[in-house]
């Protein structure tokens, strides 16, 4: 396994794509988070315990940022790198990637203006983390979080409520099971009111991952001492209490050097009365040592779970990306081919519909086989072949006595009128028919499942196939009209020798009748009319039955499988780059998840190859 630089490191590593890839806990959107699985320590404390002070004593600078009011109001993500001894030290940003800063001082100005830059000057606080790495040979590696001090009073230009949100930003890091937690108590103040040990209690109950820190010792009043805390007799924890002694801020105001004050401190407990005994377990150069121990050991025990994670997470995230779809290419071409490939997804769905593949093109065949027939079967052509209607048209075509050969006239306009009827129930096909092509479009849109990530797409897509199925019914509705006018327009030639010849043989036989059956006769002749007529348009009855289905077919349904698309595809042809964008605008949602997954899923695969990285180094 790896030693202890390359874990820590490696942890170091993964944190920093953690945050430059949008993960640093908390689980906003719903992701898992890695950066919740690795170990970190949070240093945590009431308002001026010393926390800045004691980072300070550990990096062994001065950068930290100083002043009234709260200070900290970004989560500080303090990495720490030991390098040789005698090279230079040197900070670097996260956010200033290949920026080195060896003036301190201008790293403290650094982490102001990150910080106002995410809070504004309104002293505000944010929960997104500072990346700070410092390399240096009077460090060990360790990674600790700098959070906001445990605050009671707003200060001016904070809001009211800027206490209760600075508990629950630093609460969201402790309660973390892989958290461990620095508690700074000042020594000189009773520790039973210590802030960070009373959230420490609470989220830490047993204290198995509590490591209690005592500042300003030399504070304390004269003749009492701190023994009883940190030689366990009371507030005993798993850790050893370790007491630190900080600059004063009359050593500040002076600037006393970092060295000098380490070395001082070592001087103060060496010397002391109180705690020379344990002047080796004493200091913050001790409490950095033992907090990278302690800092290792956890990442050695969490590294299976943080590797089932990863692997677990990379499945999930896949598996989600595919259902996802993968983002569409960038460039105007692939976008056509995009759209294009698309679309012929839907047509083969629709032709499926017509082919019979799919349910649906059944219904069409339904319209031709009982709803047109039974529509004619309806019409009333007894009402307008009644007695009276025949010899009324007949007269007013002909005169009142039906000539010795057929009257022609009449017979064209009652045959012309029967005719009209069937437009009717011709009209009445091309629109069911529509209407199922119609349904079947928007079904077929909605079965196309490369379709479902774009909206616009399946807008003009329906809007295309719609304005195409009009154009067919158009066309249809004129041809089928135009065979029952033909029904007209040209009455068999046929029908009417036959008729003839009828009434030829009719007619001698009527002269030889007497006058009183010559009224007789012309009511015979009446019905004989309605009947021829009636005769024909049973004829022509069998004839639209199966031409109206052809002309249906042939105008919208067969147009609809060939050409449903043809002028969608012509137009779309003639666009550019970002009117084709448009088509493949996705809803946002779904593109922010695709984003935010794909960045995750980036995150856990980098940190994947780390880890085998470091393992394969150990
Ligand atoms: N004498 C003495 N003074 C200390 C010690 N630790 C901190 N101080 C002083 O206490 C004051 C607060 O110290 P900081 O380190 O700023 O405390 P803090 O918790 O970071 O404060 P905020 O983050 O601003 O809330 C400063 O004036 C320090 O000089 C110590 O061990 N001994």
């Amino acid at each position: 396994m790896a030693t202890m630089e390359s874990l820590i490191g490696l942890v170091n590593r993964i944190q920093r794509a953690c945050t430059s890839l949008g993960d640093y806990g908390g689980g906003n959107n719903a992701l898992s988070s890695l950066w919740e699985a690795l170990p970190s320590v949070a240093v945590v404390g009431g308002q001026s315990s010393g926390k800045s002070s004691v980072l300070e004593s550990i990096v062994g600078r001065d950068f930290l940022p100083r002043g009234s009011g709260i200070v900290t109001r970004r989560p500080l993500l303090l990495q720490l790198h030991k390098t040789e001894h005698g090279t230079e030290e040197y900070a670097e940003f996260l956010h200033l990637p290949n920026k080195r800063f060896t003036n301190f001082s201008l790293v403290r100005k650094e982490i102001q203006d990150e910080t106002d830059k995410m809070t504004g000057k309104k002293k505000q606080i944010s929960p997104v983390p500072i990346h700070l790495s410092i390399f240096s040979p009077n460090v060990v590696d360790l990674t600790l979080i700098d959070l906001p001090g445990l605050t009671k009073v707003a200060v001016e230009g904070q809001p009211e409520t800027i206490a209760e949100d600075i508990e629950s930003m630093v609460r969201s890091y402790v309660a973390k099971p892989n958290c461990l937690i620095l508690a700074i108590s000042p020594a000189n103040q009773d520790i039973a009111t210590s802030d960070a040990i009373k959230l420490a209690k609470e989220v830490d109950p047993i204290g198995d991952r509590t490591f209690g820190v005592l500042t300003k010792l030399d504070l304390m009043d004269n003749g009492t001492n701190a023994l009883d805390v940190i030689e366990g007799r009371s507030y005993r924890m798993q850790y050893p209490w370790v007491g630190i002694v900080n600059r004063s801020q009359a050593d500040i105001n002076k600037n006393v050097d970092m060295m000098v004050a380490r070395r001082k401190e070592r001087e103060y407990f060496e010397t002391s009365p109180d705690y020379g005994h344990l002047a080796n377990e004493m200091g913050s150069e001790y409490l950095a040592k033992i907090l990278s121990k302690l800092l290792e050991s956890v990442i050695r025990a969490r590294i299976p779970n943080i590797i089932a994670l990863i692997n677990r997470s990379i499945e999930e995230l896949e598996r989600e990306l595919d259902q996802l779809g993968r983002p569409i290419a960038i460039d105007a071409g692939a976008k056509l081919y995009n759209i294009l490939g698309m679309c012929r997804a839907f047509e083969k769905i629709f032709k499926e519909h017509l082919d019979g593949g799919r349910p649906g093109g059944a219904r069409i065949y339904g319209i031709f086989d009982y709803q047109l027939p039974g529509a004619i079967r309806k019409l009333p052509f007894d009402r307008h072949l009644s007695l009276e209607n025949v010899k009324r048209i007949v007269s007013q075509s002909d005169g009142y006595q039906p000539h010795l050969i057929a009257p022609e006239m009449g017979y064209r306009r009652l045959i012309e009128g029967s005719l009209h009827l069937f437009k009717g129930p011709a009209e009445a096909s091309v629109n069911a028919v529509h209407s199922i092509l119609k349904e079947l479009v928007s079904k077929s849109i909605a079965e196309t499942e490369e379709l479902k990530r774009f909206p616009s797409l399946q807008t003009e897509l329906a809007a295309a196939a719609s304005s195409s199925l009009q154009k067919f019914r158009e066309e249809s509705m004129t041809s089928v009209l135009r065979l029952v006018d033909m029904e007209a327009s040209y009455l068999t030639v046929e029908f009417f020798r036959n008729l003839h010849v009828m009434e030829t043989q009719g007619s001698q036989t009527a002269s030889l009748s007497s006058p009183a059956t010559v009224e007789q006769n012309s009511e015979r002749q009446f019905r004989k009319i309605a009947s021829n007529v009636a005769g024909y348009i049973k004829m022509v009855a069998g004839t639209l039955v199966n031409t109206i289905p052809k002309a249906v077919v042939h105008c919208q349904v067969r147009q609809a499988k060939l050409a449903l698309l043809n002028y969608f595809y012509t137009q779309i042809s003639q666009r550019q780059g970002e009117h084709l964008g448009q088509l493949l605008d996705e809803n946002p949602e779904l593109m922010e998840r695709r984003l935010q997954c794909s960045k995750r899923l980036e995150l856990y695969k980098k940190a994947r190859d780390e880890i085998d990285a470091a393992v394969w180094l150990g």
